[in-house]
C-alpha cells in the first residue's frame, strides 16, 4: 500500500495523538482514558462493556464445497463469519505472537523509537480513528505496511530480522487467504470476474498491488475496564479484514441490530473474517460493514492481529450491477481512503447517492 501514502499524508495526526499511554508506568485509570462520564460516550452507552451477551458466528470450513454459498449468506445476515482449515499453521500465529509480545513488552522509551510519523502509516502509535474521539483508547498498536524495517532495526540493531521475517511470512499467508476468501465470496454475488480487473481470479502478469496492512493491537491490562474502551466503535474501510484474536481473552464485540453489543469469543485455530466499507459498497449495502469494538480485561494482556486487504489504489469502486439501482458512487479506493481519513464516521454517507 505504499502507494496510498498521499492518501494519509494530506490528513497528518498530531503527534499526542499518536504517542500511547506508558501502561506499565500507571496503577489507575487516568481522566483523559475515563470514558465513563464522557462527552464521546460509549455509543450504547446501556449496554455493559463487559458480561454483555455472547453469540456463534457461522463457522466455515474452507474446504467445503458450499462455501462460497455459506460466505454470501453469511456476510449478508451478519457481516462477518469465521474460517476454519484455512491453512494457515499455527506456529506462523506463535511466532507473530511471540515477536509482537517481545515488542509490546518494550520499555515505553524503546518502544518510541519505532514511533509513526505523523503523516506515515508503518510503526508504533496508538490506533488512526483516535482525533475522533476526545477521550483516549486504553490500546497500543504497530502498523506495518511493506516492511517494517526501518522502524525495528532502531530498536534492534542485532535482531530485527526475525521480527521482519515474521511479519512478512504472516503478510504473505493473509494475502493469499484474503486472495482466495474474496474470490468465494465475490462469486456468491455472481460477479461477471471482467468487470473486475483487479480480482486475483483474474490476475495477469503486471498485476497492480492490492493495499494491505497489518495492525498488532495491544491491549495491556487494565485496573478499571468498565471505565476504558480498548477500541472505539468504528468499520474497517478495506474490502474484508483477517482478525486473530490471540488466545483466549474475550475483547471482540460486534453492535448487532436489535440485539445491541455482543461478544465474538475467540475460537481456537480460526480466523474472524468481516466485510469492510469497500465490500459492502461493492455488494450494494447488501453486505453490512459491521460496527465494531474492543473492550479490555482487568488482568490479562490482550493480542490481536488484523489482516486488511483492498483493491489497488487507483482502481474505482462501485456497487456490482444486479439489477438494482446503485446506491453508492463510484470513486477511486485512494479517494475512499483520504475522505475516511478526514471523517471516519461520515465517509459513507457522503458517498451515498440513494
Ligand atoms: O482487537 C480486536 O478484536 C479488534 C481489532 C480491530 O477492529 C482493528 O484492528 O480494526
Ligand atoms: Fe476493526
Amino acid at each position: 500500500m505504499a502507494n496510498l501514502s498521499e492518501a494519509y499524508e494530506s490528513a497528518p495526526v498530531q503527534t499526542h495523538h499518536i504517542i500511547p499511554l506508558d501502561f506499565q508506568s500507571v496503577n489507575h485509570v487516568p481522566e483523559s482514558h475515563s470514558w465513563s462520564n464522557s462527552d464521546d460516550s460509549l455509543p450504547v452507552q446501556s449496554q455493559p462493556l463487559v458480561n454483555c451477551e455472547q453469540i456463534s458466528l457461522p463457522i466455515i470450513d474452507l474446504g467445503d464445497l458450499d462455501a462460497s454459498k455459506m460466505m454470501g449468506q453469511a456476510c449478508e445476515s451478519w457481516g462477518m463469519f469465521q474460517v476454519i482449515n484455512h491453512g494457515i499453521p499455527l506456529t506462523l500465529f506463535r511466532d507473530v505472537e511471540s515477536e509482537a509480545r517481545a515488542f509490546f513488552s518494550l520499555a515505553a522509551e524503546e518502544k518510541m523509537k519505532a514511533l509513526r510519523s505523523p503523516s506515515g502509516v508503518t510503526g508504533y502509535g496508538v490506533a488512526r480513528i483516535a482525533p475522533f474521539f476526545n477521550k483516549v483508547m486504553w490500546h497500543e498498536g504497530f502498523t506495518i505496511v511493506g516492511s517494517p524495517v526501518d522502524h525495528v532495526r532502531e530498536i534492534w540493531p542485532e535482531r530485527y530480522h526475525r521480527f521482519c521475517e515474521v511479519m512478512e511470512a504472516y503478510q504473505k499467508a493473509m494475502k493469499e487467504l484474503s486472495e482466495r476468501l474474496l474470490d468465494l465470496i465475490l462469486k456468491s454475488l455472481g460477479t461477471p470476474e471482467e468487470h473486475i480487473e483487479w480480482l486475483p481470479s483474474v490476475a495477469c502478469q503486471g498485476r497492480l498491488a492490492p493495499c494491505t496492512a497489518l495492525q498488532l493491537n495491544s491491549y495491556p491490562p487494565c485496573p478499571g475496564p468498565t471505565q476504558v474502551i480498548g477500541l472505539a466503535p468504528h468499520t474497517d474501510s478495506y474490502l474484508i479484514t483477517i482478525l486473530h484474536q490471540v488466545g483466549n481473552i474475550n475483547g471482540l464485540q460486534v453492535l448487532m441490530e436489535g440485539t445491541g453489543w455482543v461478544l465474538i469469543v475467540p475460537l481456537e485455530g480460526a480466523v474472524v473474517v468481516y466485510v469492510g466499507d469497500m465490500l459492502h459498497i461493492m455488494s450494494n449495502g447488501l453486505f453490512p460493514s459491521m460496527l465494531h469494538r474492543a473492550v479490555v480485561d482487568n488482568t490479562r494482556h490482550r493480542l490481536s492481529f488484523a489482516y486488511f486487504y483492498g483493491p489497488p489504489a487507483d482502481s474505482s469502486i462501485s456497487p456490482i450491477p444486479r439489477g438494482c439501482p446503485s446506491q453508492f458512487r463510484s470513486m477511486t479506493v485512494r479517494e475512499y481512503i483520504e475522505m475516511k481519513a478526514k471523517d471516519f464516521k461520515g465517509a459513507l454517507s457522503k458517498i451515498r447517492v440513494v
